[in-house]
């Protein structure tokens, strides 16, 4: 299988150039979730997420989603508890979502698809001072997972949503001040999954404590469009493509346990 090979099978994906082949390979994600799987962990604390909008930055385009980058030159914006035993930074947050609403998310419950997953991005901030340094370390990065579903519209995502047409292109970037990533967790953030895995993009490093929400957001189908008006292609190249279906394809367990913050 594909946890035995030393290297995970190359990873041919629609979105990178080339094969990809990870070593080790044997806690990549994403994963699908299977609850009744999943272990109740009792140790397993709240999170505690401090975030400060003064600290949001810029909004860019890469290519592959879209960023919003914060200031982690210093404590001010944090992620603790949970499953950590560290005080991670937030560096960035972005999305993956599909061309239609019937899938798009990276994890799945149960098999379940949601039309798109939000990631929270951190690092370990206790033990290194970069962000470079931690996305190669074992407890380097904490991503915290949030399913969107298709509902009523989202009031805290729209100023998000508005900044878009201004980053179509790859490579674009506009400032991006005073948001608050806060608004964009469900209200409840006491039930969760957790498991160690990986980047779902290159560098593929297998760096993350994943915690991904039981609870979704709600945002509405029209702002979930804005996203796939975005383009992977930059205004040079003639022909342009829609940013669209830009989650990984799922990755074997390999024996790993999904703990849970909930019976
Ligand atoms: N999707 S993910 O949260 O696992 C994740 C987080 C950070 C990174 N970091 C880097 S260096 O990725 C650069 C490209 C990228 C792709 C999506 S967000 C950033 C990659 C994937
Ligand atoms: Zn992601």
């Amino acid at each position: 299988t594909a946890c035995s090979s030393k290297y995970v099978l190359s990873q041919m994906h629609p979105m990178w150039q080339g094969p990809l082949a990870v070593p080790g390979g044997d806690r990549q994600s994403p994963i699908d979730i299977i609850v009744r799987k999943s272990v109740f962990d009792s140790a397993l604390k709240p999170l505690v997420t401090d975030y400060d909008p003064e600290t949001c930055q810029q909004i860019w385009n890469n290519g592959y989603s879209f960023l919003v980058e914060y200031d982690d030159t210093t404590d001010k914006s944090t992620l603790k508890g949970g499953p950590l035993q560290d005080q991670f930074r937030l560096c960035q947050f972005h999305f993956h979502w599909g061309e239609s609403n019937a899938w798009g998310s990276e994890h799945t419950v149960d098999r379940r698809l949601f039309p798109a997953e939000l990631h929270l991005v951190h690092w370990n901030s206790d033990k290194y001072s970069l962000f470079e340094e931690a996305v190669i370390e074992d407890n380097g990065l904490a991503v915290i997972g949030v399913f969107l579903k298709v509902g009523k519209r989202h009031e805290g995502l729209q100023k998000l949503v508005d900044a878009l047409p201004a980053i179509r292109h790859k490579d674009s970037v506009v400032e991006f001040n005073k948001f608050d990533p806060a608004c964009l967790l469900p209200t409840n953030t006491d039930n969760y999954w957790t498991y160690h895995g990986s980047l779902t993009t290159p560098p593929l490093t297998e760096a993350v404590t994943w915690i991904v929400m039981k609870q979704h957001i709600e945002v509405s189908h029209d702002q979930l469009a804005v996203f796939r008006s975005l383009l992977f292609t930059s205004a040079e190249e003639e022909v342009q493509k829609s940013m669209v279906n830009n989650f990984r394809v799922q990755q074997p367990l390999c024996g790993r346990t999904v703990r849970s913050s909930f019976t």
